[in-house]
């Protein structure tokens, strides 16, 4: 039987966890503060932003949110963020993505404060990703460690494929997943658009990681029986719904699950552990900064 991977059941054992962490600060007079940054009105980014901001709310994170005009300059994202880094009273800043086109992202990723990069998406933090120092893990990668976790699977040894090479979730995977550390040392394959025989490369997985933004790109027939099929995209597709669209991942899920041995499901899979693990690195990022150990989950 194919096991369905509940990614808002997993998202919330790790919230509780989290409440026990947020107390423990508390206890030395810190409370955990997250500040998103929105420059943007894509609806998808609203909502996104503020599912963030209710499971703050949730574990008892303050969240400060942030809104940008995307006409107004880049200067004064950049003034916001320098004062975020200022505030000792910001544990986390987050700068929601995609920024508009006259911002430069890359520029933006440099500004926050390393310290406080919840994202884990600025240089220094990469590179100690990769050099098997994380600080912070990015958050849909250290997710999806978790959810594989979850279902009992072993990473070691297996053929793990990646099928996508972004900054924020490609990469970030395959270097989990080659690390020496519990939840890697898989024989990691990344797969991208440019790759030929793709199908034969996704067969041969053990583990399979679907994050290249393409609308049900793998279909049963391209899973190999029993993998276990992690899904990371969340693609809003036009449908005859109440809101207008439906969301679908980046894996035909009908077809997969009649092969696949475990699956994450879309929505209520890797989305709702993003938004933990972000959580995570948070109550991380407030024991850091205040010199306080604390147990994470
Ligand atoms: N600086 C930055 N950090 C991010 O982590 C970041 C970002 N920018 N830009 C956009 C992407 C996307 N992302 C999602 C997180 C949770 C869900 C999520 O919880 N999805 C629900 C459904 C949501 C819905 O109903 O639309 C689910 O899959 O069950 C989705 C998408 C974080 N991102």
């Amino acid at each position: 039987m194919t096991e369905i991977i509940d990614g808002d059941a997993v998202a919330q054992s790790i919230r509780d966890d989290l409440v026990a962490s947020i107390d423990h600060l508390a206890d030395a007079g810190e409370r955990p503060s997250l500040a998103t940054v929105l420059m943007s009105e894509d609806p998808a980014s609203e909502t996104y932003v503020s599912m963030k901001q209710n499971d703050c709310e949730e574990v008892g994170i303050e969240a400060i949110d942030i809104d940008i005009d995307p006409d107004a300059d880049a200067a004064e994202l950049y003034d916001t963020i320098e004062d975020l880094n200022a505030d000792d009273d910001v544990n986390g800043i987050l700068v929601q993505m995609p920024v508009p086109d006259h911002v430069e992202d890359r520029s933006v990723l440099r500004a926050i404060d390393p310290m406080k990069d919840v994202d884990g998406f600025h240089p220094e933090n990469v590179g100690r990703l990769v050099a098997g120092d994380a600080r912070y893990k990015p958050c849909t990668p250290h997710g999806i460690q978790k959810l594989i976790e979850s279902v009992g699977v072993d990473t070691e040894g297996k053929d793990a494929v990646v099928v996508g090479r972004s900054d924020i979730v490609g990469k970030p995977m395959a270097n989990l997943l080659i690390q020496k550390a519990p939840g890697g040392n898989a024989t990691t394959t990344v797969c991208h658009s440019r790759t030929e025989n793709l199908a034969e490369r996704t067969r041969n997985a053990d583990i399979l990681v679907a994050a290249a933004g393409v609308p049900e790109m793998i279909d049963g027939e391209m899973i190999g029986e029993g993998a276990t099929v992690i899904d990371v995209g969340i693609n809003r597709v036009d449908a005859d719904t109440e809101k207008g669209y439906e969301l679908v991942g980046d894996v035909e899920y009908e077809s997969a699950k009649e092969v696949a041995g475990a699956i994450t499901p879309v929505p209520g899979g890797v989305g709702p552990m993003t938004r933990a693990m972000l959580l995570y690195n948070t109550v991380k990022a407030t024991g850091l900064q205040h010199d306080i150990d604390v147990d994470l989950p």
